[in-house]
């Protein structure tokens, strides 16, 4: 009982120390080391591809003023997925060349298995137009060196692998990045400008990105099921769906902000909630019957076995 309860106190302090910047050695220091980030930038900003991410990243910086719609070029061969760009008035077009052409920071922004075909058409049409631009991936998995490969035409080609979640569009991202060796504190400081602004932003050694993407990206897809599944429970025993998704969200944000806030181990926190003989630790008890626990460790090994995958694949290419 006693060293129980000494190693959460210790845990606590880790976790504590986590917070605040205390301490920090090694790896931890580096997440924290960043150059100081601008108020608005006045580059024009590029997507190359146009989906959900590319959508989050881009309102999210205008919606923080880091930059103005006018200032935002965005490239996709489907018309049709570029309409809502266009009533937003950005600058759009139908060939990636003229994104990368224009456009100062280029963030690629499609699928992990269009990369090459991407560059390639790049590289062959645009190759004087695009050489000293900085390059911005969020693609899952694949690595630096595969990015600098395709981008190889170029002798220092600049790239920063980000990896980006969905909630950056509410100013509660979670991002992490690893700069490529050819990229300025100047680059970092754009980039970390546009990241920083949507949310907690870390700088992460690269052997670690594909397991923060499962935790971070990945994610907030873990944590709708979740409480999607919380609300179906209440709806069950009677709640009205209406209230009950509004609750149950409500419920793991007000959650999350004590982990984050309160200092305390995550441990205690459960513990201050579970009465002795009361309604939680019966609710514990049918989940750990579950292995809810084991479940959500088995997602993330999952997910960044799928961003190992992703990333050799592109290797091969
Ligand atoms: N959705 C997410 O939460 C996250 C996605 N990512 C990464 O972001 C990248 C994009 O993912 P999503 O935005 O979710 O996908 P998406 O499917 O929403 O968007 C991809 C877009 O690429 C466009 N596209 C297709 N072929 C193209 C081409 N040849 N040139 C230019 N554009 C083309 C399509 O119009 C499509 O809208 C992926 O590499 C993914 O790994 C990273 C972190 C989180
Ligand atoms: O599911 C995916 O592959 C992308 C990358 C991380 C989140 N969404």
């Amino acid at each position: 009982m006693f060293v129980g309860c000494g190693l959460r106190l210790i845990q606590s302090k880790y976790l504590c120390d986590l917070n605040f910047n205390c301490a920090i050695t090694g790896i931890r220091k580096l997440c924290y080391q960043a150059p100081p980030t601008k108020e608005k930038l006045s580059h024009k900003i590029g997507f190359i591809g146009d989906g959900n991410m590319a959508k989050a990243i881009c309102n999210s910086m205008v919606k923080k003023g880091v930059v103005q719609y006018s200032q935002i070029y965005v490239s996709s061969p489907y018309k049709k997925n570029l309409h809502v760009w266009e009533t937003w008035k950005t600058n759009v077009s139908l060939d990636n060349g003229d994104v990368a052409e224009k456009a100062e920071i280029i963030f690629i922004a499609v699928k992990p298995h269009m990369l090459q075909e991407v560059m390639d058409l790049l590289i062959t049409k645009r190759k004087d137009q695009i050489k000293n631009k900085l390059f911005v991936s969020v693609l899952a998995g694949v690595t630096i060196s595969s990015l600098e490969k395709f981008i190889s035409n170029f002798e220092k080609c600049r790239v920063i692998r980000v990896m980006p979640n969905t909630p950056m569009t509410v100013g509660e991202g979670c991002t992490v990045y690893t700069p490529g060796q050819n990229v300025t504190e100047d680059d970092i400081s754009n980039v970390i400008t546009i990241l920083e602004k949507a949310g907690m932003c870390r700088r992460v050694p690269e052997y670690m990105i594909n397991a923060v993407t499962a935790l971070i990206s990945s994610g907030p897809a873990f944590a709708y099921l979740i409480i999607e599944a919380l609300s179906d429970g209440a709806v069950k025993m009677g709640v009205y769906r209406d209230i009950s998704t509004e609750m149950a969200a409500q419920t793991v944000l007000g959650a999350a902000k004590m982990v984050l806030k309160s200092q305390k181990h995550v441990g205690d926190l459960k513990d201050d909630v579970c009465s002795a003989g009361g309604t939680t630790i019966a609710g514990i008890h049918a989940l750990e019957k579950k292995g809810v626990r084991g479940a959500l460790m088995d997602a993330i090994e999952a997910a960044t076995k799928r961003a190992d995958e992703l990333g050799q694949k592109a290797k091969d290419q």
